[in-house]
């Protein structure tokens, strides 16, 4: 993966994010244990090496270049419905104070989390096999981060009920979205109201080696989330907040 080595340091430079050694070569690797089970566990439609390094493990890391999120002193961040571990695990690599928690809900791809973390021997990374209804729930788990990400989980309207509870009121959540993220603000109008919520800023990011943004919508929590919400498993995505 010497290639893909380049890719990453000059990805890096593009988006002037100093990095270690350490930092690249976990980054390398977690990409070959990636690859290594995608074809079984259906992680990504991204089958290449050079495919699932840029489109998911650089384009996670632009968030590093959000002042809000880089500048921001966090200790705790939880990353929900992470898959394969997008953007949790990247970006956990190069925020070592952090401690990431992956939530979700299919419990191979949760076994996958748990052992590529052990052999990536990542120590600010956990992993919570639930569906993130229920976990918003537990008393230790409920407005208890200092900042919540997530990418293609679900549309905006659906995806800020089921995340937002885990978020302390006053601080960001970050949501990874394309081209069409414009139109899923204005569909989550409602949404962000019944949650207390504002959207604070579109952070637009060129990633590197491709021709495309990320949109990373920034949503301030204002006030305690609702204690009726989420509502039970399913129907933030049968009946989305409106
Ligand atoms: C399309 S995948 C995206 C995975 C990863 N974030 C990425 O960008 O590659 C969505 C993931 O969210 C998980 N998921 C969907 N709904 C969930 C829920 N309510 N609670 C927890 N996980 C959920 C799915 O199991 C799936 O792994």
């Amino acid at each position: 993966m010497q290639k893909g080595r380049k890719i990453l340091v000059e990805a890096l430079k593009i988006l002037k994010v100093p990095a270690e050694k350490e930092a690249i070569d976990r980054t390398v690797e977690f990409v070959e244990h990636f690859h290594l089970v995608n074809q079984n566990l259906n992680l990504s439609a991204h089958k290449n090496r050079e495919a699932i390094l840029v489109n998911l493990v650089i384009d996670s890391l632009t968030l590093l270049t959000v002042e809000s999120f880089a500048k921001s002193q966090l200790d705790k961040a939880i990353d929900v419905g992470s898959g394969g571990g997008i953007p949790g695990i990247p970006l956990a690599i190069f925020r070592p104070a952090t401690h990431f928690v992956l939530l979700e809900s299919k419990s191979k791809k949760c076994l996958f989390l748990e052992e590529v973390i052990a052999k990536l021997n990542l120590s600010n990374v956990s992993v919570i096999c639930a569906r993130a209804e229920d976990a918003a729930r537990e008393k230790s788990l409920r407005e208890n981060f200092d900042t919540v990400l997530s990418k293609a989980l679900a549309p905006l309207n659906v995806a800020l009920e089921i995340t937002i509870p885990f978020l302390k009121t006053g601080k960001s959540a970050f949501f990874y979205k394309g081209l069409r993220y414009f139109q899923e603000l204005k569909d989550a109008e409602g949404a962000l109201k019944i949650l207390g919520c504002k959207a604070r800023k579109i952070w637009e990011i060129d990633v590197p080696w491709t021709d495309r943004k990320n949109y990373l919508i920034e949503i301030e929590k204002c006030m305690p989330t609702p204690s009726h919400l989420p509502r039970k498993a399913g129907l933030p995505q049968k009946k989305p907040l409106s």
